[in-house]
């Protein structure tokens, strides 16, 4: 007895690892020194954009996929998403772009959800809803937002076209180590009020860089409590606060979503998974580098008014003086984006008026945010004049969405209602699909940067319940149902 005491009191603890960590140590093939690993990657996502250089680089060098049945290809970016589209875009030169891609994708063998796929859909929203996105996996695409898949559980970041061409040819990718944030989301949101507010106001609160390199793990009640749609637009924006990656950890909530998808594991291995996927939660008392508590139960929806997601307020506060800005060069960009957008320190955001809304993108394209919106839109319509315009975040999402009436409620409402992609959240590198020039946009977007959506167009950056309720009124202002409790 005496014996079995002392070697258990020799015995070291086991080390409290984070969810990261976990997974990190899975997936480490070798440690190459100089803080360069070795990494094995589950799934590599392409799309016609980063995925068709890459792939051009692979059949230039002759060489072939090693895991053709790990990676996948969509149509996303380019693709027109006007009703009754084809293979095309308005993009200059594009059409010629989404060919080669199809063309150099089928012939490694990579399964493509194409154009005429009812699985055809953003990357990043199609990847979770058919069960591809898994906890516990590492997961690539040659896209910055990538890091949207962390709502799942996975370590998934966007890699630049040289990680994507190794990993095409290896199925793995060299890279450094991050450092670890976790950001405790505190507390019980106010109706009307959503996981796009609480990034907002995160980013707000600490700077487009507050999680640089960072791998950030979003916890707390406020996170739990969320859908896994919620999950997916808090971790979509970690790169819009300069982290590598967002995550949260896989509960209950994932595991419900997952179950029963097309490419999800079934019976045994559904159980099996389970059980590992329990097990890669943050473990009590793990360390990380950097802490963050946010408390949510008074937040407000926010809004942007410049052009860097930074720039935010609470919809009932105005655009912030720029003498508290002591750097000159951060000074310099603030007075540089107020002229930008018209707009002066002091200024309130809520009644301005907007001349264009947008509902879309992989931060607020999915089921649950298209609700939001139509709860607002339900029996009301958008002001004269503005340019209304929804485009789903993918085909399913779409299906599901006329299923439940929504598109209706939309069309009612004077909203386009379109085919899934990207269309107006990138307009200049993509589909070439955008508002007027000088617009003034209200958007569930993840960046206003200058020009992102067209010409000289000012983006607002919100979530769906606000640009819903901003295209109704004609000037930016909150959903109703936030309106009333005030
Ligand atoms: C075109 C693509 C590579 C780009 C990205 O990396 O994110 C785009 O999706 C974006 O949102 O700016
Ligand atoms: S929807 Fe926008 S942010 Fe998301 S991948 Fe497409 S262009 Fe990038």
């Amino acid at each position: 007895m005496i014996e079995m005491t002392s070697a258990r009191a020799h015995t070291p603890a086991p080390e409290a690892k984070t969810a990261f960590q976990k997974i990190w140590d899975d997936h480490v093939v070798e440690d190459l020194g100089d803080d360069a690993f070795l990494i094995h990657i589950d799934r590599h996502f392409l799309h016609e954009v980063s995925g068709a250089v890459s792939l051009k680089e692979i059949d230039l060098q002759g060489r072939r996929v090693r895991n053709p049945e790990l990676t996948f290809g969509t149509v996303d970016h380019m693709l027109e998403t006007l009703p009754g589209r084809g293979m095309t875009t308005r993009m200059p030169g594009g059409n010629e772009f989404l060919r080669e891609f199809s063309q150099r994708i089928q012939p490694h063998g990579i399964r493509f959800f194409d154009l005429k796929d009812p699985r055809q859909g953003i990357v990043h929203v199609i990847a979770p809803e058919l069960g591809l996105a898994l906890p516990g996996t590492t997961f690539i695409c040659g896209d910055s937002h990538t890091c949207t898949i962390g709502g799942i559980g996975a370590f998934a970041w966007g890699v630049g076209s040289s990680d994507s061409e190794h990993a095409l040819a290896t199925q793995t990718i060299v890279t450094t180590k991050p450092k670890t944030m976790r950001v405790r989301f505190e507390g019980t949101l106010q109706p009307g009020v959503s996981a796009k507010d609480m990034i907002l106001h995160l980013i707000g609160q600490y700077g487009a860089s507050g999680g640089a390199g960072h791998a950030i793990e979003f916890a707390g009640q406020a996170v739990r409590s969320m859908s896994i749609a919620g999950r997916m637009t808090l971790c979509n924006m970690a790169v819009e606060f300069g982290g590598r990656s967002g995550l949260i950890a896989a509960d209950e909530v994932t595991f419900e979503y997952l179950k029963g998808r097309e490419f999800s594991p079934r019976d045994k291995d559904w159980d099996a998974a389970v059980a590992y996927w329990q097990s890669l939660a943050t473990d009590e008392g793990a360390q990380f580098d950097r802490e963050y508590v946010v408390d949510v139960s008074r937040l407000t929806p926010q809004v942007t008014w410049g052009t860097s997601p930074e720039h935010v307020i609470g919809i009932h506060g105005s655009v912030p003086p720029t003498d508290e800005v002591r750097h000159p060069v951060a000074r310099d960009s603030r007075l540089r984006a107020l002229d930008y957008v018209k707009l002066v320190p002091g200024e309130r955001l809520e009644g301005l008026a907007i001349t264009g809304a947008f509902i879309g993108s992989c931060t607020n394209s999915r089921l649950e945010d298209l609700r939001a919106a139509a709860e607002v839109l339900k029996g009301r319509k958008v002001a004269p004049g503005i340019t209304a315009i929804c485009v789903p975040g993918s085909t399913q999402v779409k299906h599901q969405a006329e299923a439940e009436g929504l598109d209706r409620i939309f069309i009612d409402a004077g909203f386009e209602w379109r085919e899934s992609g990207c269309s107006l959240c990138m307009s200049g590198a993509t589909g070439g699909e955008s508002f007027a020039a000088d617009a003034r946009v209200i958007a569930s977007t993840n960046r206003n940067f200058e020009n992102r959506q067209g010409p000289n167009v000012r983006s607002h950056l919100a979530s769906p319940a606000t640009v819903a309720a901003s295209a109704v009124a004609g000037y930016i202002t909150a959903a109703r149902q936030y309106e009333d409790l005030a």
